[in-house]
């Protein structure tokens, strides 16, 4: 990796009064943050605080409403990725843009300009895989690939282009523990060569581990650079919401009972090509309980979701009972007559209609509630819900009735959630509940659901989050390759069990698949 380190003393990139406005909100507020070469450097914030318009500003992806931005001591004007790029940026970005059918080397090509021959790539990313551990096949096809390898398919193709700059969004959140930490290597192997590194995470932990320095950002001001090695997690949090950030209560007695929600036997062949098929399903949700589902992405999770919600149907009704209707073959209207609600893990577009406001967006699952009346929407008494699901959640959004995709990620969230725990469901159903949430938001969302089961219903979490099951859930299983392992109380379970359920080791030994 070519490190041409300027001499020391000028940062290679400097922000200086950063702003940007949208309306009458001020996303970013005189932002300066400087970044060393080679240094590690966390930025970090609440949702909506501004570090997505922040680092889409230094790739050119948006206009900043005044500031300036010099790159090894010059002010530069970066008007789009591929300026960002010719500078020395790389962006990892959260979602992956990769072609399922098409090979890595065919995937990295398809990126590069048509300087880059598929031999030429091929060469290189043996090369940069072996100085790297980033272990890649060049003829496997993307689809194939775990969600770490994918990620790896991102980096490798920054990294071709010799970054000076790399910035990660939330890199981590589709990880196992062991792929995260085989990042971190890779990233501090960078570091130690030159390469600056800007890394967004709500993962305080992580950050202490990997940064030297962290910005942290509130309603769009700095309001402290500190060494994250030197607080504790506890500490970052505080600094970014402005006040402590408690522990989920979950100690409230309970008394599970009743089968709110009954899985007996359900399999389902995959939804598509390279879907996953479930296997003789069998779960039971108590009202008055936590369910988790740990495992690692693209083991079935989505396939269950959509199994349960009733987006996908069961070829018997038996196959899934609803407080002891048999459901297994009814859509997801009539199993929310039942008292059923869900939460699909895509916030935008799937869990929200983008361009639509945040009143329109209550009808989603309210449309059968008070917003309507003979078949006709009640716009008023959809405004009232979206306020009110903004004021019980803290969902910081625009003024007024803003438009879904206006809201940060994190606070989007907070209201697909709050839109679903107001109904008081006698059965949640939740896919991945903190995704890309702030360490407040995530508190808040897991309490609410904690809170929702003491209440008397029964709610099930799949979560790629396995400190958030061992925080909230009393009954956890595994599912492996849609495989359900058996369901136990979440204090039978060690994380190095989990660990060996999640890697199918467990499965392989023989275990008992039965509730
Ligand atoms: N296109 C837009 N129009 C209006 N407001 C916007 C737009 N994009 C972002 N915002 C607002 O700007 C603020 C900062 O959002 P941003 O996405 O930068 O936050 P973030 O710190 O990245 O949050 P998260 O951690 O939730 O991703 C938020 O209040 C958001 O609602």
């Amino acid at each position: 990796m070519k490190a041409d380190v300027p001499p020391s003393g000028t940062p290679l990139v400097e922000l200086k009064g950063i702003s940007k406005r949208y309306g009458d909100l001020l996303a970013n507020d005189g932002i300066d943050l400087s970044i060393e070469p080679g240094e590690i450097h966390a930025l970090l914030g609440e949702n909506g605080a501004g570090k997505s318009t922040l680092v889409k500003i230094l790739y050119g992806v948006i206009e900043p409403s005044a500031g300036e931005i010099r790159w090894e001591g010059r002010p530069v004007t970066i008007g789009s990725p591929v300026e960002a790029r010719a500078l020395g940026l790389g962006m990892v970005f959260q979602h992956f843009s990769l072609f399922d059918e098409l090979s890595v080397a065919e995937n990295i090509a398809v990126a590069l300009s048509s300087d880059w021959s598929l031999s030429t790539v091929r060469e290189k990313l043996g090369e940069i895989s072996r100085t790297y551990g980033l272990a890649l096949d060049a003829d496997r096809a993307v689809w194939t690939l775990s969600a770490g390898e994918r990620q790896r398919i991102e980096i490798v193709r920054c990294l071709l282009q010799n970054p000076r700059l790399l910035i990660l969004d939330e890199p981590t959140s589709v990880l196992t523990p062991q792929e995260a930490e085989h990042l971190f290597t890779t990233l501090d192997r960078l570091s130690s060569e030159g390469c600056a590194i800007l890394y967004i995470s709500h993962k305080l932990e992580e950050v202490r581990r990997l940064c030297r320095r962290a910005t942290i950002l509130r309603a769009g001001r700095v309001v402290a650079t500190i060494d994250p090695r030197a607080s504790s997690a506890r500490e970052i949090a505080a600094l970014m919401v402005g006040n402590a950030v408690g522990e989920v209560r979950t100690d409230a007695p309970h008394h599970p009972q009743g089968e709110t929600l009954k899985v007996s036997n359900l399999s389902m062949p995959p939804a598509g090509l390279h879907g996953q098929a479930l296997r003789d399903i069998n779960l039971v949700a108590r009202a008055g309980e936590v369910v988790g589902i740990a495992g690692v992405a693209g083991n079935g999770q989505s396939e269950l979701f959509a199994a349960l919600s009733g987006e996908r149907l069961a070829d018997r009704p038996e196959a899934l009972a609803i407080n002891g209707k048999p459901s297994g073959t009814m859509g997801i209207d009539a199993r929310r007559r039942l008292g059923a609600a869900f939460v699909p893990e895509e916030r935008l577009g799937h869990a929200a209609a983008p361009s639509h406001r945040l009143s329109e967006n209550t009808l989603i699952s309210h449309a059968a509630t008070e917003v309507s009346r003979s078949g006709f929407i009640l716009m008023n008494a959809a405004k009232r819900v979206a306020r009110s699901i903004i004021q019980s959640f803290d969902v910081r959004a625009p003024e007024g009735d803003p438009q879904a995709r206006k809201l940060s990620g994190g606070n989007l969230q907070k209201f697909v959630i709050g839109r679903e725990i107001i109904r008081k469901p006698k059965l949640l159903i939740v896919d991945q509940p903190t995704w890309g949430v702030d360490a407040g938001a995530a508190r808040l969302i897991r309490q609410a659901l904690v809170d929702l089961a003491r209440e008397g219903s029964a709610v099930v979490i799949v979560s790629q989050d396995l400190d958030e099951l061992f925080e909230v859930a009393d009954r956890m299983a595994v599912i492996h390759q849609g495989i359900l392992s058996p369901l136990k109380p979440i204090g039978e379970w060690t994380k190095e069990a989990v660990g060996l359920e999640m890697l199918g080791v467990a499965q392989a030994q023989g275990g008992v698949h039965a509730v």
